[in-house]
């Protein structure tokens, strides 16, 4: 955890993935959770049927919002897409961990309270999806690569999986986020992912924020899942 999320709640450092179909599905979800949940993350499946729009109610609401557009483009189109994203008043972007798409976001959030995320190596990779994608060395070692690239260019956090963090944290310093994936309760369904974390664990490893999907989404009670989450992490920042 880093003196700059030291102020953020339990319950903030919980950002739900609202991968669903509809914003009908959304608003049905964030419902359910009600005040559980105070920070949603919209990716690709929500954001192209309407989430973009959806957003803006939330932070008319009084929610965070992440948009995990993961852009990567040349400098110029990913200036004017971060500055569009900058007039929606949403907290945090990523984009993937390359350098002139990095600072081309940087360029255009500077200024504004948008947060720029660096994904460096997606937790779903394992060494071998790392060598297949034809980088050279193992996931951790790509990870620590990109992160101080990253670092270099001003960036304001880090997407790693958890297994990271501890390793991240002295080489990042204290004033970049550490946001982090791949997030499974003990006994959840690990589905895709492969580096994985309990909620507790990453805490401990130093992460900022932990990002939660189908373990909420997916499980017959959400809400009841949020706040066992959010218990979880509470005891661990303790
Ligand atoms: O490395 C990454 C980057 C982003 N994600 C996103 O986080 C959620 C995780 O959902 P789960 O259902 O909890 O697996 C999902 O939206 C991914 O697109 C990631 O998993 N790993």
């Amino acid at each position: 955890m880093t003196a700059a999320s030291k102020n953020v709640s339990p319950r903030e450092r919980v950002i739900v993935a609202l991968d669903l179909p509809s914003v009908k599905d959304a608003q049905v979800l964030v419902k359910q959770l009600g005040d559980s949940i105070s920070f949603y993350k919209i990716g690709y499946q929500l954001g192209y049927a309407g989430g973009l729009d959806f957003a803006r109610e939330l932070i008319a609401d009084g929610k965070q919002i992440f948009f995990d557009l993961k852009l990567h483009d040349i400098g110029n189109t990913v200036n004017k897409g971060v500055e569009s994203i900058v007039k929606t008043g949403a907290t945090f972007l990523t984009v993937h961990a390359y350098p002139q798409t990095m600072k081309a976001a940087l360029d255009a959030s500077r200024g504004s309270p948008l947060k720029i995320l660096a994904v460096t190596i997606l937790t779903s990779y394992n060494d071998g999806d790392v060598t297949d994608a034809g980088y050279v060395g193992n996931a951790r070692q790509q990870v620590e690569r990109k992160s101080l690239q990253a670092c270099e260019l001003g960036i304001d956090g880090i997407v790693c999986s958890a297994e990271e963090s501890a390793m991240l944290r002295p080489l990042i310093g204290n004033d970049r986020l550490l946001v982090t994936p791949g997030i499974r309760p003990a006994g959840a369904d690990i589905g895709d992912q492969k580096r994985i974390m309990t909620p507790a664990a990453a805490i401990k490893a130093g992460s900022d924020y932990l990002v939660v999907g189908r373990p909420i989404t997916g499980v017959a009670d959400p809400k009841a899942s949020a706040d066992a989450i959010v218990r979880e992490v509470a005891q661990a920042t303790s």
